[in-house]
């Protein structure tokens, strides 16, 4: 057989290209033919990339499909998860999604490839590549953990013997004794309340039965018990091969993920020069979470008392809402040790200076694992999705974390955290022995991430182990 060929199908959301354009890269740095399918207004994720790869002499193609906006009764120009702007829409952006199968099955039926990594969002995609005989890898885009977390809740539905919301349960067969509220679950994942949108995550859930296997961006060190219980307990087919963002060795493919920064990076990090090693803490949300205005007022007040040197991202435009939630004054107080960023923020690059000493996170794995890989310790503030999971990973697991307290699962309109809460756990994870204890095992874990992907390593070893298990696939 000649040279494999991998179709990537990514899901039209931020967290979710970012790392299928790093695994079709990284697939493409070892002699792998890569596509990626994706839509007209999601191609410049991937266009400077994929030219870019192209140029050192990898092959890596993009595919551009149409998406079904107006047929969906979507707003115009929305084609990505992070532009639906309202819950009501997100049946219709499911609904678009599944419009897409006729033309995956063009693209498979003219590329021919060997096997097809389609995300999670597209559970119909197992069917599309048996028609073609060709293995479906589900992308799942994060933990090991969270899988695991989502598996014991289907099995078990340890949800049932609480008689509140936020009544704490245990989750039954685990490896360690974690504890959620149902708050907290995914889409408010319980059977008494289900939605389009629960009955969506079940046919995703049983999609993972009738694929190949999954993908995990995720490394053996970082979650042994869960990567052993999901393989082992769980007896599910899976290949770890992250962190993949270290397949990204040049300044430039670290700067620009995703969209263009908002601030000039130069500067960024001139900024960053000035100040003493882990002295500044980086705030940011991911590509989706939002907040009240409030909320963002609290988070100011909280940021200001705490003392810190910060960056902090907001994802809102210079005059919406009036400016409300920043407090009078604020950018003039804070302007010496404080640095607020519009928009979209060159995330890697931040992490990864050694100004940075803290990260406060919604827990999203991408930006997880990019804390993880900068050996950052974290402030947990889970906002939706399967974030809360993360959070006990990285607080109770890995114990490189410190809870804020966010209690309750919500992507729009995200509330509840008081301004004290914050102060007391950006202290918590920059000053005192404590802290210097969860840097020093946030510093290892980043030793063990690049070791995982170097030669050798179990990242590097794994993802040979998929390619021969490609290889062999009905020979
Ligand atoms: O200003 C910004 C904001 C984000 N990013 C990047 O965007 C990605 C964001 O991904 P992630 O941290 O995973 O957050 P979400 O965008 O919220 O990701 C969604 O998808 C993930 C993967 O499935 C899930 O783990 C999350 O819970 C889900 O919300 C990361 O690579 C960030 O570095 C930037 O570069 N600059």
């Amino acid at each position: 057989m000649g040279q494999r060929h991998v179709v990537f199908f990514p899901l039209m959301a931020h967290g979710h290209m970012i790392p299928a354009l790093d695994m079709a890269k990284l697939f493409a740095s070892r002699g792998v033919k890569t596509t990626i399918i994706t839509t007209h207004l999601n191609a410049p994720v991937f266009t400077k990339t994929v030219e870019r790869t192209k140029h050192l002499g990898m092959e890596m193609g993009l595919r551009v499909i149409k998406f079904p906006t107006v047929e969906a009764g979507l707003p115009e120009g929305c084609e990505s998860l992070d532009q639906v702007t309202s819950d009501d829409l997100i049946p219709n952006f499911i609904n678009a999604l599944s419009m897409l199968e006729e033309q995956l099955e063009q693209v498979l039926q003219e590329c021919r490839p060997n096997c097809l990594v389609a995300d999670m969002f597209f559970p119909w995609a197992t069917d599309v590549a048996a028609k073609f005989d060709i293995p479906r890898l589900v992308f799942h885009g994060s933990s090991f953990f969270a899988l695991c977390v989502t598996e014991s809740l289907r099995l078990h539905k340890p949800y049932k013997n609480v008689s509140s919301d936020s009544e704490p349960f245990v989750l039954p067969d685990f490896p360690h004794e974690i504890k959620l509220t149902k708050k907290q679950l995914y889409g408010r994942e319980t059977e008494e309340a289900e939605t389009d949108f629960t009955k969506f995550l079940s046919q995703v859930s049983e999609s993972y039965l009738r694929s190949y296997g999954v993908v995990f961006n995720s490394f053996y060190e970082l979650e042994p018990d869960y990567a052993d219980h999901y393989r082992k307990v769980l007896k599910r087919k899976a290949w770890h091969i992250g962190p993949i963002l270290l397949c990204n060795r040049d300044a430039e493919d670290k700067a620009e993920r995703g969209k263009k920064a908002s601030v000039d990076e130069a500067d960024c990090l001139k900024w960053l020069d000035s100040k003493k090693p882990n002295s500044v803490l980086y705030v940011c949300f991911g590509s989706m979470a939002t907040f009240t205005t409030s909320q963002l007022y609290e988070m100011a007040m909280g940021l200001e008392a705490s003392g810190q040197q910060f960056i902090w991202v907001v994802r809102r435009e210079k005059d919406e809402e009036d400016e409300k939630w920043l407090p009078e004054g604020f950018e003039e107080r804070v302007k010496d040790r404080g640095l607020i960023i519009r928009g979209w923020a060159p995330q890697v690059l931040i992490l990864n200076h050694e100004a940075v000493g803290g990260f406060v996170t919604h827990c999203g794995w991408n930006s997880t694992l990019e804390g993880v890989c900068a050996g950052v310790p974290m402030v947990t503030w889970p906002v939706f999705a399967e974030q809360f999971y993360n959070e006990k990973l990285i607080t109770e697991v890995l114990r490189t974390g410190v809870a804020v307290g966010s209690k309750e699962w919500n992507r729009l309109t995200s509330d509840g955290v008081k301004r004290e809460a914050i102060e007391n756990a950006v202290k918590q994870i920059m000053v005192g022995s404590e802290a210097a204890e969860r840097r020093s095992r946030a510093k290892e874990l980043k030793e063990k991430a690049r070791q995982a992907v170097e030669e050798g390593g179990s990242s590097y070893s794994d993802l040979n182990a998929l390619f021969e298990a490609l290889r062999s696939y009905r020979s």
